[in-house]
């Protein structure tokens, strides 16, 4: 009978000398291991071309754990031990047979109950080939469980994403199939539910009669860095929006699920983004922004411009930057604007959701012909953790003015602890059969689906004015007419930000 709950698995990790694997991986399957989450009875197999020993794999994953700068103990040693190496070339099908016995005989060794986790830690065109070999080669015909654990980017459109989803589906069910997507891993975006669904405060108010418009920003000081090759391919619109973005806007705008399983919250989802208002390529520019970094400073060093950065074509068309305005046609959100941002050597690394309410109906305080201080819950993401409340309070004087007052509440401070990396909570997740932080393909096929239409507007019209944005700002000035000709302004990233009007 299969065994189909237990935790104790084999992991083979594709790609296993790569830049993924070495930063994320083996730290985050070490903080599993350190915390008792992994017990003995767990192997790893890393595989890629490199011929490597299991000796010389060990002393990489070793020298990873340093380079990661988690605390590293003694007993690494026994941790390593269940690491091994064997080198092979995943488009040639003989080498899944000698795959497939080093796992039968680490499932000796071990004990694991024959339950089998393939990570496909390569670049997307491997995704189809691997899944298919792994089946041809009877390696998900184990006595335990079978789950393949994909990364990004699940196709670069709608029509690619359906025909690797085939192809992956030939081999694994789609509750099989996990889905990387790692801000679903991140402490406070999945704190977005809690906020909504255990808070009397808030879920009463989460509607089109109390909020005026939700505000997305995730930026980055960091330009391409060494994956110019990729990126200039893809761009900011297909590296974050499709995924990461747009699955903020589902936790924010789906409706409450009725418990809190997978398939539950995954068709709530589903549903929020089946309401994306579609737009017609004519009508992109209305909704959307592009740019792409210049030259400038950030943290006072002179910084290229995206055009000159290695693997770049000087003459790029590709956006590092996008601003939208997001609709969502349903009862509860007709009429608020979803805004989003995202974007490379931006002026800080910040990723923040910002609430902001309506106005009270008549203003008592402040100056009678002033507009009151709307009030703002703020979701911070990243790097901080937390959440931040803006009301209005009263000056202190004696005067009848309010003054906006910041409510904080940290959360790795309160706890006094790191919160573990996004990584390390979706393996856990996906060794434990849980699903929900990873993406459904509906919710990956509307994603695209919206997505497309917008790229294809860009891809017919150059834009003549790139770069439109110095590197250590916060992106083109476009992206501020976006709200401010519906009588809005992006909230400030900034901690220290001021929140005044
Ligand atoms: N790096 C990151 O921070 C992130 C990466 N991702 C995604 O993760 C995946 C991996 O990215 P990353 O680690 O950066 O990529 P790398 O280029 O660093 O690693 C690619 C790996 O694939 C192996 N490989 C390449 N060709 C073959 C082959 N024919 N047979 C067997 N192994 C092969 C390489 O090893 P060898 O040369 O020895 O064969 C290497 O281990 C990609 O899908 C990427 O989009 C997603 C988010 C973040
Ligand atoms: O998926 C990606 O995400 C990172 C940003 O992730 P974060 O956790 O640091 O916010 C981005 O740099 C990269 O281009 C993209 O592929």
């Amino acid at each position: 009978m299969k065994n189909e709950n237990h935790t104790y698995c084999t992991m083979v990790i594709f790609g296993a000398t790569g830049d993924l694997a070495k930063r994320k991986l083996f730290p985050s399957i070490y903080n599993l291991y350190k915390k008792g989450y992994l017990d003995e009875k767990f192997a790893v197999i890393g595989t890629a071309r490199r011929g490597w020993s299991t000796e010389v794999f060990r002393e990489n994953v070793e020298k990873a754990l340093h380079d990661s700068k988690i605390e590293v103990e003694a007993n690494v040693e026994d941790f390593l031990a269940h690491f091994d190496y064997i080198p092979m070339d995943v488009t040639t099908k003989e080498s899944y047979q000698e795959l497939s016995k080093l796992i039968s005989s680490l499932e000796g060794e071990f004990h694991i109950p024959g339950n089998r986790m393939f990570y496909l830690a390569m670049a997307p065109q491997f995704f189809g080939t691997i899944a298919s070999f792994l089946k041809s080669e009877g390696l998900t015909n184990g006595d335990g469980w079978n789950r393949l654990i994909i990364e990004k980017p699940f196709g670069h459109d709608l029509p690619s994403a359906k025909k690797l989803n085939a192809e992956i589906r030939q081999a694994f069910e789609e509750d099989e199939i996990y889905r990387i997507d790692h801000y679903l891993g991140k402490e406070m975006v999945q704190n977005i539910e809690v906020i909504r669904f255990a808070n009397a405060m808030f879920e009463p108010l989460w509607n089109n009669r109390y909020i005026s418009n939700i505000q997305i920003t995730s930026s980055e000081s960091l330009g391409v860095e060494e994956r110019g090759g990729y990126y200039d391919k893809s761009g900011a619109l297909r590296d974050m929006v499709q995924n990461h973005i747009l699955q903020m806007v589902a936790l924010l705008a789906m409706e409450p699920p009725i418990k809190l399983s997978t398939d539950e919250i995954r068709s709530e989802k589903i549903r929020a983004l089946r309401a994306l208002r579609p737009m017609a390529i004519d009508e992109v520019d209305e909704y959307f922004v592009r740019g792409q970094y210049g030259p400038g400073q950030i943290e006072n060093q002179e910084v290229p411009g995206y055009r000159s950065e290695e693997n770049i074509n000087p003459e790029s068309n590709t956006e590092t930057f996008v601003a939208g305005k997001v609709l969502i046609d349903n009862f509860r959100w007709a009429g608020v604007p979803f805004y989003i941002r995202t974007g490379k050597r931006m002026a800080e690394k910040s990723t923040k959701i910002v609430i902001q309410f309506k106005d009270i109906p008549m203003n008592l305080y402040y100056k009678s012909e002033d507009e009151m201080h709307p009030n703002l819950l703020i979701i911070h993401i990243q790097p901080d953790q937390g959440i931040s409340i803006v009301m209005n309070g009263k000056k202190l004087d004696n005067s009848k003015e309010t003054t906006p007052v910041k409510l904080d509440y940290c959360n790795n401070c309160v706890d006094q602890q790191n919160t573990p990396e996004a990584y390390e909570k979706l393996l856990h997740d996906a060794i434990n059969g849980d699903a929900t932080n990873f993406t459904h393909w509906d919710e990956v096929a509307l994603s695209w689906q919206f997505v497309d239409t917008i790229y294809q507007a860009w891809a017919e019209k150059k834009a003549t004015d790139f770069p439109n944005y110095d590197s250590g700002t916060m992106g083109p000035k476009a992206a501020d007419d976006l709200l401010n000709q519906d009588g809005f302004k992006w909230w400030p990233i900034a901690d220290d930000g001021d929140y005044s009007i």
